[in-house]
């Protein structure tokens, strides 16, 4: 399959022309920042992510030049959901900017499971794709995990698939890709120098997207983990000892002023639409974290909107272009695809030995290595 520009709906994969790394290169990109933060300690997630976007086109130029190959994407979408189609152009029109090429499925809210997998698997045995993703959330009648676990591992850019999850869990071990927006907070935590090693941080929420995979990664990092969630008592106590307070709970300003500790970094990870009648869409955006009482008592805290949500296409991004050089160098075989049975492709040969790893011991290996690499795990939040 060819890359595509167009977003014309369509149950195949469809086609277009790549645009060429060259024209796209450094040239257009924000230029660096000089500072991570604005306005004191309110961190600037639009430019750090135009950095990382700059970083990984002069990168995709590189690869081009050398091997005259470009990384390439497939993002797949099923279903009308506004959201999601914005976000999915999005991503479309940030590959363009760097260099990426942009491979593509729009299928309709009445596709089969089948029809989904049956594009994934086109994806995975289509050499110029090195990275794929499903945009999240699917329709109810399709089955995400099945979705998100035919996706070759090589080519799991979104982190999401059992064994990537699974190597992140567990100690000493690492995956091939993360999941884009925990990995964007990580970036804004050490761009911004704030330090993670032996500090304590709270995660508000456990959703796999975002919750669960930026405690385990804050716990990579050598920080001490509590996990709030919709069963938790007292959170406010919990998150008042965190210096980091990771805030993904999906509940508009849920984190309050009074609950900070002076000094302590806010990431919010919230994007919560909230009736406004002076904007000319009706709404705005707010995050988990009450802002504007938070800003006076954190070291650093996350703009909603301009905090995380542009580093999440940032770091998809960044992960596509390791994909793109681990198989265009070599290292990797895109002839390696896996069977619809296994995942023992190339991953299998980028790793030891005795870590090969059939799909039912990766979900094993989760399932029981999560709950040890967390130290606490307590229980008002939806996730
Ligand atoms: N397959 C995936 N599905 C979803 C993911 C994901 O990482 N992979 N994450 C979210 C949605 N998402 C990307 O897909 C995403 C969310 C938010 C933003 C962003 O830039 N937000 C802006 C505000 C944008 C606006 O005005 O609406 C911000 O916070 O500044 C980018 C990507 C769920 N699905």
């Amino acid at each position: 399959m060819a890359p595509e520009n167009s977003t014309a709906s369509s149950a195949a994969a469809a086609p277009a022309a790549p645009t060429p790394a060259t024209s796209l290169a450094p040239a257009t990109a924000t230029p660096a920042p000089a500072t991570p933060f604005m306005n004191g300690n309110v961190i600037d997630g639009k430019a750090v992510a135009a950095k990382i976007r700059e970083e990984t086109a002069a990168k995709v130029a590189e690869l081009k030049a050398k091997y005259n190959r470009v990384p390439g994407l497939a993002v797949v979408i099923v279903g009308q959901r506004k959201d999601s189609q914005t976000y999915v152009r999005m991503k479309r029109k940030a590959c363009e900017e760097v260099g990426i090429a942009s491979f593509g499925a729009d299928l309709p809210d009445t596709a089969t499971q089948e029809e989904v997998l049956s594009v994934v698997r086109g994806f995975n045995a289509n050499p110029d794709v090195h990275g794929i993703l499903v945009q999240l959330p699917l329709p109810k009648h399709i089955d995400e995990q099945a979705v998100l676990g035919a996706i070759s591992v090589e080519k799991d850019v979104d982190g999401f698939h059992p064994l990537n999850i699974g190597r992140l869990a567990m100690k000493g071990r690492e995956p091939l890709f993360a999941p884009c927006t925990p990995v964007g907070c990580m970036e804004l935590l050490e761009r911004c120098g704030i330090p993670i090693k032996g500090k304590r941080a709270v995660v508000v929420g456990r959703s796999n997207i975002v919750g669960m995979p930026a405690a385990l990664l804050l716990n990579k990092r050598d920080a001490t983990v509590t996990i709030c969630h919709s069963a938790t008592k007292d959170m406010e106590s919990i998150v008042r000892q965190a210096d980091i307070i990771i805030a993904a709970a999906g509940q508009a300003q849920l984190v309050r002023g009074s609950w900070v500790k002076p000094g302590a970094a806010i990431i919010d990870v919230g994007t919560n639409p909230v009736d406004d009648k002076t904007k000319s869409s009706g709404y705005r955006l707010v995050g988990d974290a009450h802002f504007e009482e938070c800003k006076e008592v954190a070291g650093a805290i996350t703009p909603v909107p301009g905090g995380v949500g542009p580093m999440t296409i940032a770091i998809l991004l960044k992960n596509t272009l390791e994909s793109g050089e681990r198989f265009i160098s070599g290292k990797l075989q895109s002839s390696a695809a896996p069977s619809k049975r296994g995942q023992k492709g190339a991953l299998a040969r980028l790793l030891p030995e005795k870590e090969h790893l059939g799909p039912l011991s990766a979900l094993a290996a989760v399932s029981l290595v999560a709950g040890a690499a967390l130290q606490r795990i307590v229980g008002g939040v939806r996730q």
